[in-house]
């Protein structure tokens, strides 16, 4: 028998769940299996740089790279589907996407209305294919764009997604100690909001546990009792350098970004 797993999502199921730290942690530690995964299937491929490039493709009335091609082209159909409907989701492109055809699900929304103005998207992208993707996966390219292009948009939403649970946190932190926070909040200092919803000891540990799912959700599985001894399908220590370098800061930048317009 299935047991219950922890929520994959930050936002509550139901209007009637309540927001505390334990909770989203729990969710934050499920998303890092999602991401360890996604970083795997990505490294299956190498890097296919053309598909990056902005004038390689010649679509008709389309200018842009295939890799933007096909996120744009994705995300505008899971907005039909009724994707960005969940406050939890923000698109890449969040310019002229079609409106849901679907019947909307009724998404409990526990956070302050202007955290939905908070998309930092165009910085996730810019760190991914920028400065990480290099770093993950093999030089060449074997012409496998479109299911390249399919995973990169695999993790870019998985990484999303975490970093914007930042709204999340920073909702239960604020509703934890309005009395801390207002004051820093009212004089806009980033710095002081920073320090106070910093935990060092935290982040150790998420480092580590990353890390360590890297290990053993990507070692090479044998019938014998080596299991492919060290060797690992993406780098362990690139995962925990991952979390350290951008996903954990650009979380804290999401909070800070809603805590400062928490009083509006
Ligand atoms: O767990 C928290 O308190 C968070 O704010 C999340 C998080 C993270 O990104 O994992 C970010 C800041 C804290 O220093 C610790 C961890």
């Amino acid at each position: 028998m299935l047991e219950a797993m922890a929520d994959v999502s930050c936002n509550p199921n139901s209007a009637s769940d309540t927001l505390t730290l334990d909770g989203i942690r729990d969710s934050l530690i499920r998303q890092e299996d999602s991401i360890v995964f996604s970083l795997i299937e990505r490294a299956r491929f190498p890097l296919n740089g053309k598909m990056y490039h902005h004038n390689y493709t010649s679509i008709p009335g389309f200018s842009g790279s295939l890799v933007e091609f096909i996120v744009r082209e994705t995300e505008a159909i899971q907005a039909k589907a009724g994707r960005y409907e969940n406050p939890e989701e923000n698109p890449f492109f969040p310019e002229s996407l079609p409106r849901p055809l679907v019947h909307p699900h009724k998404y409990p929304n526990v956070l302050h209305p202007s955290g939905a103005s908070i998309n930092m998207n165009k910085v996730i992208w810019d760190f991914y294919f920028n400065k990480f993707l290099p770093l993950l996966v093999a030089d060449g390219d074997d012409g496998n764009y479109a299911a390249t292009a399919a995973s990169d948009l695999a993790c870019l939403q998985a990484l999303s997604r975490r970093i914007h649970c930042g709204k999340y946190v920073a909702e239960v932190k604020f509703k934890d100690a309005p009395n801390e926070y207002e004051t820093p909040i009212r004089s806009q200092e980033r710095d002081t909001l920073m320090k106070l919803l910093t935990f060092e000891a935290v982040e150790e540990m998420v480092k580590k546990r990353v890390e360590k799912k890297a290990m053993v959700f990507g070692q090479e599985v044998t019938l014998n009792d080596t299991n492919g001894e060290g060797k690992y399908k993406i780098d362990p220590s690139l995962v925990s350098r991952l979390y350290d370098e951008w996903v954990m800061p650009l979380t804290k930048e999401v909070e800070v970004e809603y805590l400062l317009l928490r009083l509006e």
